[in-house]
C-alpha cells in the first residue's frame, strides 16, 4: 500500500520528506539509511544539512547505504555518484566517512562488489530508504523488466535513463553505458521507504505507480507490495495520477 502525501511544489515535498526523516533519525538509535542520487532529492539534503548544523539531529550514530552507482567512474569524477553525495550531503553533516558505503564503480571484479555490497546489507538492513523515480519507473538503476527478486547487480541503462541524465556530461558520449544497483529485492527489504517525485516529467510516471497494475514493466509498482512505504509528490508530479 502506498501512503501518498500531496505537496504544492519542490521546495514543499523537500520540507515534508525532511520532517518525516527528522523525526525517524531521532526515533532511531542507530539509524541506517538508504540514500539516493538524482535532483529529486537534492532539497531534502540541503533542509537535512540545515537541520543538522542547528543540532535538531545528528549523524553521528548514522551508517548509510546508496542506491548505485555508474561503473567506469572513479571516486572523484564530478558525474559519480560518490562525488554528488559527498558534495551535496557528506561533507556538510557530522556522518563517521567509514560509516558511509556506495557502490565502487570501478572495482576490479565487478560481480564481486555487488555480492559483498548485498551483504553487507544484508549484515546490517536498512530502516529508511529514500527513492526517486525514473520517467520510466526505474527506482535505483532497475530498468523496466528487471525481475522483482533482484538482489545488488551491474545494469545496462536504458537509453531513456542515459538521456535523462545526459545534462550532467558534456556529451551523450560521456553518459556511462552500466552501473551498479541494489535489486528491488534488495531495496524492498529495507523497513521503511520513502518516494519522492516532483515536476510534470514525472506525471506519466506517477500515475503509472498510483494507478497501474503491479508488474516487473514498471519497476516502481513494487513498492505496492511493501507495508511501509510513503509517496511525497508535488502537484505537478501529480497531475495526472
Ligand atoms: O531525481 P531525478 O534526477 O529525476 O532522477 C530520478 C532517478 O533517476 C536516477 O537519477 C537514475 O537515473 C536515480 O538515481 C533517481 O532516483
Amino acid at each position: 500500500m502506498l501512503d501518498i502525501i500531496q505537496a504544492k511544489n519542490y521546495e514543499d515535498m523537500s520540507e515534508k520528506a525532511c520532517e518525516i526523516m527528522v523525526d525517524r533519525l531521532n526515533a532511531l538509535i542507530n539509524p541506517i539509511l538508504g540514500f539516493a542520487t538524482g535532483s529529486t532529492p537534492e532539497g531534502v539534503y540541503k533542509q537535512l544539512i540545515e537541520k543538522n548544523k542547528e543540532k535538531a539531529i545528528s549523524f553521528q550514530n548514522v551508517m548509510s547505504f546508496n542506491l548505485d552507482e555508474y561503473v567506469g567512474l572513479k571516486k572523484d569524477d564530478p558525474n559519480s555518484y560518490y562525488h554528488f553525495m559527498f558534495q551535496k550531503l557528506f561533507k556538510h553533516i557530522d556522518i563517521l566517512t567509514d560509516w558511509i558505503h556506495i557502490p565502487n564503480g570501478v572495482a576490479p571484479d565487478l560481480e564481486k562488489e555487488c555480492d559483498e555490497y548485498e551483504q553487507l546489507i544484508r549484515d546490517h538492513p536498512i530502516d529508511f530508504q529514500i527513492l526517486g523515480l525514473g520517467v520510466n519507473g526505474h527506482i535505483g538503476f532497475n530498468e523496466p523488466n528487471t525481475s522483482f527478486s533482484s538482489r545488488t547487480h551491474i545494469v545496462e541503462l536504458d537509453e531513456s535513463t542515459r538521456q535523462a541524465n545526459a545534462r550532467f556530461f558534456t556529451s551523450m558520449n560521456e553518459v556511462p553505458t552500466k552501473a551498479i544497483t541494489m535489486g528491488i529485492q534488495t531495496i524492498m527489504e529495507s523497513k521503511e521507504l520513502m518516494l519522492l517525485a516532483s515536476g510534470s516529467h514525472k506525471a506519466d510516471a506517477v500515475a503509472k505507480l498510483i494507478n497501474g497494475e503491479i508488474s516487473e514493466s514498471f519497476p516502481a509498482s513494487a513498492l505496492k507490495n511493501h507495508q511501509k512505504v510513503t509517496v511525497i509528490a508535488d502537484e505537478a508530479a501529480l497531475a495526472k495520477a
